[in-house]
């Protein structure tokens, strides 16, 4: 009975997310197991500090990290943690929370507590594309470029996001990649190809519905080339949960994969974006990561109304988006039919 008592490092970002750190850090006190863990909380001063952070926690044998924040900054401190035995906590405080999302890991933080006093361990998969780790999915195309999008727009939230999604995938081009696994190559124009580890984005939009952190495989997910017809579709099985049902998607799992694109360009992982060359190596590597997750994963209820919702601000936003761009080229139109005059 005489167990040691565990050493928490909570790593808060100011910046995740929009919810207030300091109501979260404010329950700390009440809610921790004091007699199992003693706790120190450090605030991120820059982007990739965390990784300093959690390097020093694992050297230190500090039992978990937290992160208080959402995919980037679980993404760094998670890097530094792999293969060691310092675990990942997360209480989830981001725009997406999709690792968290994926494992059931409550949204509310005096639950996401009550899961670290539960203590209760798993380990998990990761990624490495072109040598970054990711925990959660990496990708091209598309969704790269909405995430250098959504950096350098510096706002977060589900809304900003919905609606650079939407208004940018009326303009994207689609590409073509050579795609080579350990069985075979092949060829697709795509939209984008990505890459799930986990199983979603964030915000419950699964983008890799069928993936499981523990398989040691790599879910990927092709969108093909489609029209404003097939958004309301699309939109809809990716938060159902059945996108690899839509005839557009091709789907498949391999332990390797090679991208190869015409030039050099940007990829994301877990919703960052990063500049790569022609070439794209991805790997899966099976069990790296100990993770504190729900002894009992329970289903939310309140994810079919929340779903719903989502879904109905992605229409609303896309109407407005395909009315903005109706709008624009009849603009172009009248331009080029009056100069004719
Ligand atoms: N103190 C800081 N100042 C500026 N940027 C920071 C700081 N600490 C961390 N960051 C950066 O903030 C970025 C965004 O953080 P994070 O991904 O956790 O939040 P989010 O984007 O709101 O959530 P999600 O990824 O779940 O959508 C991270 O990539 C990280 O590098």
């Amino acid at each position: 009975m005489n167990e040691r008592m565990k050493k928490i490092k909570f790593v808060v970002n100011p910046i995740s997310g929009t919810q207030s750190k300091e109501l979260i850090l404010n329950l700390l006190d009440g809610k921790i197991d004091k007699a199992r863990y003693s706790w120190e909380v450090v605030y991120t001063e820059r982007a990739g500090h965390a990784v300093e952070i959690a390097a020093k926690a694992a050297e230190e044998k500090t039992d978990i990290v937290v992160a208080i924040g959402g995919d980037g900054t679980i993404n760094e401190i998670a890097r530094s943690l792999v293969h060691t035995d310092t675990a990942l906590g997360i209480i989830p405080c981001g725009s997406g929370n999709g690792l968290a999302r994926h494992l059931h890991i409550p949204m509310e933080p005096k639950r996401a507590l009550e899961v670290l006093n539960e203590g209760c361990m798993d380990v998990i998969d990761y990624g490495k594309i072109n040598g970054t780790d990711f925990f959660c999915t990496c990708g091209v195309g598309f969704d790269a470029f909405v995430s250098l999008k959504f950096a350098l727009a510096g706002k977060r939230g589900l809304l900003t996001y919905l609606e650079k999604t939407l208004q940018e995938s009326l303009k994207y081009e689609p590409e073509t990649y050579e795609l080579e696994t350990e069985n075979g190559v092949s060829k697709y124009k795509a939209f984008l190809i990505a890459c799930g580890n986990a199983s979603q984005y964030g915000n419950n939009a699964y983008i890799a519905p069928q993936a499981t952190l523990t398989d040691g495989l790599l879910d990927v997910t092709i969108l093909e080339p489609f029209t404003v017809l097939d958004v309301p579709s699309l939109a809809f099985q990716l938060f159902n949960k059945t996108i690899d049902q839509n005839s557009r998607i091709k789907t498949f799992r391999c332990k390797q994969l090679c991208i190869r694109r015409t030039t050099p360009g940007v990829v994301h992982f877990d919703g960052d974006p990063m500049e790569t060359d022609a070439n794209i190596n991805i790997q899966l590597i099976q069990g790296g990561l100990r993770v504190v997750v729900p002894r009992a994963p329970e289903k939310d209820a309140a994810n079919v109304l929340q779903r719903a919702q989502e879904y109905m601000n992605g229409i609303k936003l896309m109407n407005e988006a395909i009315v903005d761009n109706i709008t624009d080229k009849n603009k172009k139109i009248l331009k080029k039919l009056t100069k004719k005059v």
